[in-house]
């Protein structure tokens, strides 16, 4: 059984019809890449996975059981995060208050803070710094920590990479080969390149619609199929 399964989704905003017909399976373990040009329906693609848009009609399964329709709150509370493309953190507070805001009761484990810090270090020296002050590297860390800061099933991440210089993006391709030995991640992604290190199975979204589903093995060794389907990204 896939762990999250999204079949015929559609999601109107307004009056725009956004996605089309949005159906791929994300299997447990690894990391998931979600391709696709501006504008084409990622976001809000994860939007409607967490509930903060309402796919009618289409369904959004996981672990097998029907979420569509449920509130993002109890999404969150079946084990999924979502980071999303703002990164969702608060500058006037510190690292350590914005780490303290995502968890469940307010309380770390410390096991679990250390097993972070591990990932991302600079965390550590700059916890009781406003997050305001981050670098954009380091604020990305700490939007990803805050995802991870208890063990979820499952973390969607809106382009993580977006706007950082390449040795952060480095760094950012090995602290999701970490999380992703533990948590499955769906993320979606421009950057083809860091993409195509982490994924191992992905689509492709143009216009609404899933235009190509495959391994990212497959898909990184045909160069036809990118031009083909990443040049809808030019
Ligand atoms: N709140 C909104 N109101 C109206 N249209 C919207 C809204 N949010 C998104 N759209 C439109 O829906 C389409 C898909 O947007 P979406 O943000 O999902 O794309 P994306 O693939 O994530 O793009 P990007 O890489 O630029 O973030 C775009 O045409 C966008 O203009």
């Amino acid at each position: 059984m896939s762990l999250l399964s999204l079949t015929g989704m559609k999601t109107d905003i307004g009056q725009y019809h956004v996605l089309h017909d949005v159906t791929f399976d994300v299997p447990e373990g690894g990391v998931f890449v979600l391709l696709g040009r501006n504008g084409a329906g990622k976001t809000t693609t994860l939007r409607s996975i967490m509930g903060l848009w309402s796919p009618t009609p289409g369904s959004v399964r996981f672990r097998g059981q029907d979420i569509t329709g449920l509130h993002t709150a109890d999404i969150a509370r079946l084990g999924i995060a979502y980071v999303p493309e703002n990164m969702g953190i608060f500058g006037g507070l510190t690292v350590e208050e914005n780490m303290v805001l995502a968890t469940r009761d307010g309380r770390f484990d410390k096991g679990r803070l250390d097993f972070v810090y591990g990932i991302f270090p600079a965390l550590e020296r700059f916890w009781d710094k406003p997050a305001g002050s981050l670098s954009g590297g380091q604020k990305q860390m700490l939007s990803v920590a805050r995802a991870i800061i208890e063990k979820r099933d499952l973390i969607l991440i809106d382009e993580p990479t977006k706007g950082l210089a390449p040795a952060i993006v480095d760094a950012m391709a090995g602290a999701f080969a970490e999380i992703s030995a533990e948590t499955t991640i769906l993320l979606v992604e421009q950057n083809f390149h860091f993409a195509r290190r982490l994924g191992r199975d992905m689509a492709v979204i143009d216009d609404g619609r899933i235009v190509h589903r495959g391994t990212m093995a497959d898909f990184a060794a045909d160069q036809t199929l990118q031009d083909q389907l990443l040049s809808l990204s030019a």
